[in-house]
């Protein structure tokens, strides 16, 4: 068992047309010896897996849990050794199908990216957003849909809302699926809030977002991301309940942070929220190679002999 779980993951770590470089998947795995004995196969092994679902749900209080999201293998690859998990969120259909809104994401589209981020990755815990529409008519309803997010791959389903969906996380919970709520900023009811914008700035409408984290709770929920909320509203809500909270927007003392990981690499311009730290500017960096590429087609500098094929004769 331990061995077929190395080979996998060596499988997935080293594609057959890339250098043996130090980290993709996890930069210990780079420094063991060839002969390596049995005993430290096993403790690799331990430390190449995945992240379990109750392994992030214990760490309320502790090591801050380090979520981004990804909808793609390549980058869920380059993801995987640094983050405790990875977050398929319905923000694939703003950030990469150039929707305005969350609202057409189906479910269709999360089963594929859902798909891809798992065989992209080794180690990170694989949550998955329930897309508009697919949960909120009943509890039967989001357990068909999460049972497809949970085939493609994911361990665990995101899903928006507080006291109102209540039943249905327990309904999801109770027949094993695990439910990560989110609450405050809740995109998919972009028309009710009137637009993206930061929840609970008045003592009523606080009281409204700590009562859907304890409802959330209560239902079995073993994490809840907390968004575009009052910073002292988060951390009250982060010490309030028993289980992790993941901040965006929200307070630097939740248990956990998510990002959108195309805006932290500056891939999303005008579109990126305020609660948002640039970390590079990819952007920058494709400007200046597709200007690179079509400068060298059209002085004909690109392709050079390397990049051609001649026959035998003709060398
Ligand atoms: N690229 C991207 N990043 C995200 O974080 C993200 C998405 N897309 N799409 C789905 C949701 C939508 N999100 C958003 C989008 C915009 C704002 C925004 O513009 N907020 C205003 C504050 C508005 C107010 O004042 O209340 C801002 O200036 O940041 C916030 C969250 C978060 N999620
Ligand atoms: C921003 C995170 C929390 C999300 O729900 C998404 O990416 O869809
Ligand atoms: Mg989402």
């Amino acid at each position: 068992m331990a061995l077929l779980e190395l080979g996998v993951a060596a499988r997935f770590c080293r594609p057959a047309n890339l250098p043996d470089r130090a980290s993709p998947c996890n930069p210990r795995l780079g420094n063991e010896p060839a002969g390596a004995t049995k005993r430290t196969q096993l403790s690799t092994t331990k430390l190449t897996r995945r992240v379990t679902i109750p392994e992030l749900a214990a760490r309320k209080g502790g090591q801050p849990i380090v979520v981004l999201t990804a909808y793609t293998a390549p980058i869920a690859r380059l993801l995987d050794p640094h983050v405790d998990a990875l977050l398929i969120g319905d923000s694939v259909g703003m950030v990469l199908h150039g929707m305005d809104d969350t609202l057409g994401v189906t479910l269709d589209m999360m089963v594929l990216h859902t798909q891809a981020v798992k065989r992209g990755s080794t180690r990170a815990a694989i949550i998955a957003d329930l897309p508009f529409g697919t949960y909120q008519s009943s509890p039967q309803q989001a357990f068909d849909a999460s049972a497809k997010l949970l085939a493609a791959g994911a361990q665990a389903v995101k899903l928006e809302g507080g006291r109102t969906m209540a039943a249905t996380i327990s309904f999801l919970v109770e027949r094993g699926i695990p439910v990560m709520g989110h609450i405050g900023l809740t995109p998919q009811s972009l028309h009710t809030m009137g637009g993206f914008r930061v929840q609970g700035r008045d003592e009523a409408a606080a009281e409204k977002i700590i009562d859907d984290a304890r409802a959330i709770t209560e239902a079995g929920a073993f994490s809840v991301v907390i968004e575009g909320v009052m910073e002292p509203l988060a951390r009250r809500i982060t010490e309030t309940i028993a289980i992790p909270t993941i901040g965006i927007g929200a307070s630097a003392d939740c248990d956990g942070q998510v990002l959108v990981t195309d805006d932290i690499l500056g891939l999303t311009g005008d579109a990126t929220p305020r609660f948002v730290q640039r970390y590079a500017d990819l952007a920058a960096t494709i400007d200046e190679a597709a200007r690179k590429f079509a400068d060298d087609v059209r002085a004909r500098r690109f392709p050079g002999k390397a990049h051609i094929f001649f026959p035998k004769a003709a060398q």
